[in-house]
């Protein structure tokens, strides 16, 4: 259903893609390839790898900033560069022509798409008369898609499947094995396009969500000192200041998880997730919906609801942990990654690699506004997400190199 929106089908290719696919049997094939090929990836300690090389081509760049600056472009390479190890076993640099204009591509079309179109009101425009601003969407997505494109044709060029260097091998592993098993049904399910469209879904789905979520959490601390110094006291304890904060520290960082998660909520990065469609009639809440009608889940309503969550406008990341201080069970209106056959496919990936990013942020550097700003977090953003407004910190070293 979805893909029938225009500029949605130019980015899926005809709905070839996980994300805004149709519940159909070739959907749930690319779900369970996908979910395989990331668990093969990761199995190990791939992510943690991935993370350190990224924290630790961003942090000193970072640090030599003077003065009030705006941390996105920081965020956005950290993140860039772990989605981009994990799908193509790459890194770039802070100016990188690839990078700056993929985020810019990114930003701008997930800016205008969440806007909407005149033409998605009015179809016949597209026959007769499009929009500049929607012939400028489908030219970025044509990029997006050709950038991807000649990466999987690297990998492919490449392959040796006793060197599987990233998900991207991963992939097209999973369709070495479908040739020797002649299994000519799932092959034709499984085309260039088919996994070029799953691997942008990774990296796209993956950059999004977690830079905005990352853009949250380091505007919360600068405003909120207290909670800041108990984040670093944790690390501190923790992990010390001689070494990054590996994976198996989080299970001991309860404070610092659980302020990622308050992050989280007061600041949905997918306010109202993937648009959905109903297999059939059916009934949600009292209200009869019938079959073929666009649902969306209200994941920002769910954690603004004052029926769940206490003082809900008040950043609390105590609401999250239990009588001993560690993380307790989560709370069920707390619904970031969604729930159900369609929950983030991700999610595995983001959890970890959030909580690192971040808990490397706070063991490194103390954040503060410049003065005169307004500590209360402003909100901007539009459309299909929710993002701080633009803002800008003064960040102190804490660990002198
Ligand atoms: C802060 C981090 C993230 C958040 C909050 C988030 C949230 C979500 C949400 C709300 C959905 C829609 C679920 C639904 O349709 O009901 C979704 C879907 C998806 N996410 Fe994430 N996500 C995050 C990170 C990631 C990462 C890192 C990846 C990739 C490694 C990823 C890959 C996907 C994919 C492929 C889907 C489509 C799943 C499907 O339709 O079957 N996400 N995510």
């Amino acid at each position: 259903m979805l893909y029938l929106i225009n500029n949605i089908d130019v980015l899926t290719e005809g709905g070839k893609d996980i994300a805004f696919a149709n519940y159909t049997p070739t959907w749930k094939l690319h779900r369970k390839i996908a979910g395989k090929a990331l668990r093969q990836y990761l199995a190990g300690n791939h992510l943690e790898k991935v993370l350190h090389d990224s924290m630790n081509k961003c942090l000193p760049l970072m640090a030599k900033e003077k003065g009030a600056f705006n941390p996105e472009n920081y965020i956005d390479l950290m993140v860039f560069n772990i989605l981009n190890a994990v799908c193509f076993g790459e890194s770039v640099e802070l100016d990188d022509p690839e990078f700056v204009n993929f985020m810019k591509m990114d930003k701008d079309a997930t800016e205008m798409v969440g806007k909407g179109f005149v033409e998605d009101m009015f179809p016949i425009m597209y026959k007769i008369w499009t929009t500049n601003k929607y012939r400028t969407v489908i030219k970025m997505f044509d990029e997006i898609i050709s950038l991807v494109k000649r990466k999987f044709q690297e990998h492919d060029k490449t392959f040796n499947s006793d060197n599987i260097r990233d998900f991207t091998d991963s992939l097209i592993l999973a369709r070495k094995e479908a040739e020797q098993e002649e299994n000519e049904e799932m092959l034709s399910q499984l085309s260039d396009t088919h996994l070029r469209q799953t691997i942008l879904d990774i990296f796209s789905a993956g950059i999004d969500t977690s830079r905005i979520t990352l853009y949250f959490a380091v505007r919360y601390m600068a405003g909120l000192p207290e909670i800041q110094s108990k984040v670093q006291e944790e690390i501190d304890r923790v992990v010390g200041k001689d070494r990054l904060p590996g994976i198996k520290d989080r299970e001991k960082l309860s404070y610092t998880e659980a302020t990622l998660h308050e992050a989280m909520r007061l600041g949905t990065a997918a306010p109202v997730g993937v648009p959905h469609s109903t297999l059939c009639d059916t009934k949600v809440g009292g209200y009869d919906v019938p079959k073929d009608t666009m649902v969306m889940i209200n994941h920002w309503a769910l954690h603004h609801d004052p029926n769940y969550w206490k003082d809900v406008e008040k950043f609390d990341p105590t609401r999250f942990l239990d009588e001993n201080g560690k993380l307790g069970m989560k709370p069920e209106s707390w619904l970031p990654f969604s729930a159900g056959r369609r929950v983030c496919l991700g999610e595995t990936v983001a959890k970890p690699e959030l909580h690192l990013i971040f808990a490397t942020i706070m063991q490194r550097f103390k954040i503060t506004l410049p003065e005169g700003t307004d500590p209360e977090l402003k909100l901007g953003g539009s459309g299909g997400v929710t993002m701080p407004a633009t803002y800008e910190v003064i960040i102190t070293d804490r660990i002198k190199t």
